[in-house]
């Protein structure tokens, strides 16, 4: 999404008492979808610090709990504190972090690489914070490497929780219907209770609404297992709905026409998407399909699932690693069907074969891929990389949700064991500029980094499309 232009902000920060008694703001340094970022200086030390005022309540809520719950993570982004009063914009005080992983590449990219021992201590740091959200059971829903951010010491932080979620235990069942394989992840179903940063008076927080949003958690495992029990009732339930309304399409954001939309524009349903962006999890529990970034957005989501887990962090991941080892992005689509496209021409065919039960997805009886001959594959991709290194991402990119192997469990991978071995935290390369979105500093980068969000122009290559009972059916070579 094109954030609007600065002129129309409401910079309000500037504004506030509160937040200007105790922090110098020094200058905006970036900003996003929801928020703009400043960076300041803290009266009390002189500590510099990032003022993320974001303009949303939802993201709001759901940046500040998980970051109250991973507040003990070393590769996640510190929240030191926040300010939030009724009828104003939240202000999140976050640790200041000068550099971000996109920058790593794009100065690899523009001078000659990076070592293979300062690869892996990236990715070691990337798969500990993502360790950190799955054990307790918060799902990123939007990592790239851009919301990596780097210290100047080397240390590499997961950022912009702001469509983050924390699972209840049905997100660690598979789409397929079978338990998560994941021993590790199993405890962490029992979320924890987060601590309070609160500052200031926050009376609306108590209130009816807000204690809907953020529930109390139970305290025992009994409890805990009660609760799952009655959540097992409610999401079979809803799944059932689900399967009855399809032809509704309302949750997913690929191809959702009716056939009422076919006489306008067989693809509205696509544009609609792009202009509307993230849509909001419903009241009953059910996970939009529109997050994250297109370029990193698991096949699940694209054919418009509503119930998925950790697993979509996973396959991000592994287009992240891939844009590591070859400083260029893995799955560049234009569009959430040139995305799939992309994806299946690279890795093959996404059938009932490759993935049991893919079927059932939402969309997937709504776009057809011509067969895939012979398929890229993930070697030809990562040119000049290693079997073991290709082997991490293939790990990671699988169809099956399921099979995707965890953070945790990528952490024992050999790779990490064998010959050159990460270097130490304080030898890798930093970047000392960072890219921002900031209007100030467009070009190649800010371009490319345009891209990878959900944008405009659609490339669909040769297509039929024909009607059928739900809608119509687009059949893509
Ligand atoms: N703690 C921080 N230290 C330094 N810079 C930061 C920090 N947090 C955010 N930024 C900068 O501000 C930009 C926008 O922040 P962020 O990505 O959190 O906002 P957002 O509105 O949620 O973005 P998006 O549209 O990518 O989801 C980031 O790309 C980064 O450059």
């Amino acid at each position: 999404m094109v954030p609007p232009p600065p002129s129309s902000r409401s910079w309000s920060i500037y504004g506030r008492s509160e937040i200007t008694q105790r922090y110098e703001i020094l200058e905006r340094i970036g900003y996003g979808a929801y928020a703009d970022v400043y960076r300041a200086c803290r009266r009390s030390d002189g500590v510099l610090v990032a003022l993320k005022e974001i303009h949303d309540y939802q993201s709001s809520f759901r940046e500040i709990e998980a970051l109250q719950i991973l507040r003990d993570s070393p590769n996640v982004v510190d929240l030191l504190e926040y300010f939030w009063q009724e009828d104003e914009d939240a202000v999140l005080v976050l640790e200041f972090l000068p550099s971000d992983l996109a920058s790593v590449i794009r100065d690899a990219k523009r001078g000659g690489g990076i070592a293979v021992g300062e690869v892996k201590q990236w990715m070691l740091q990337i798969l500990r914070g993502v360790g950190a959200c799955h054990r307790n059971a918060v799902v990123h829903r939007d990592l790239k490497p851009s919301n990596l951010l780097i210290s100047s010491q080397g240390i590499l932080k997961l950022a912009d929780f702001g469509q983050s979620r924390i699972l209840e235990e049905t997100r660690f069942i598979s789409t397929n219907g079978s338990p998560h394989q994941q021993g590790s992840e199993i405890e962490a179903w029992i979320p924890q209770q987060p601590a309070d940063v609160r500052v200031g008076n926050q009376p609306w927080l108590d209130g009816p609404e807000n204690q809907n949003s953020l529930e109390p958690r139970p305290t025992n495992e009994d409890e805990y297992l009660r609760e799952l029990d009655d959540l097992k009732a409610k999401y079979a339930m809803e799944d059932t709905d689900k399967e009855m309304s399809l032809q509704d399409c309302d949750a997913s954001c690929l191809a959702t026409c009716s056939t009422g939309d076919v006489e306008d524009d067989p693809f509205k349903g696509s544009y609609t998407y792009e202009v509307e962006e993230v849509k909001e999890d419903d009241e009953a529990g059910a996970l939009t399909s529109c997050v994250g970034t297109r370029w990193f957005r698991a096949p699940e989501l694209l054919y418009g699932s509503t119930n998925y887990g950790i697993e979509i962090d996973l396959w991000s991941l592994g287009c992240i690693f891939a844009e590591l080892l070859s400083f260029e992005p893995l799955f560049p689509g234009t569009s959430d069907i040139n995305q799939l496209g992309k994806i299946i021409t690279v890795l093959g065919d996404l059938t009932e074969e490759t993935w049991t039960g893919c079927s059932k997805l939402p969309d997937y009886n709504k776009i057809f891929f011509s067969k895939v001959e012979n398929p890229t594959g993930l070697e030809a991709c990562l040119p000049n990389r290693s079997a073991a290194e290709v082997n991490l991402v293939r790990r990671l990119l699988c169809y099956n949700p399921a099979s995707r192997a965890a953070a945790m469990e990528l952490l024992q991978d050999r790779y990490f064991a064998e010959e050159p071995l990460p270097v130490p935290v304080n030898e890798l390369t930093v970047p000392s500029i960072k890219d921002g979105h900031d209007e100030s500093s467009p070009g190649e980068w800010a371009d490319y980094r345009d891209l990878g969000s959900d944008s405009d122009i659609d490339e669909f290559g040769s297509m039929d499309a024909t009607t059928i009972e739900k809608g119509f059916s687009i059949r893509f070579s």
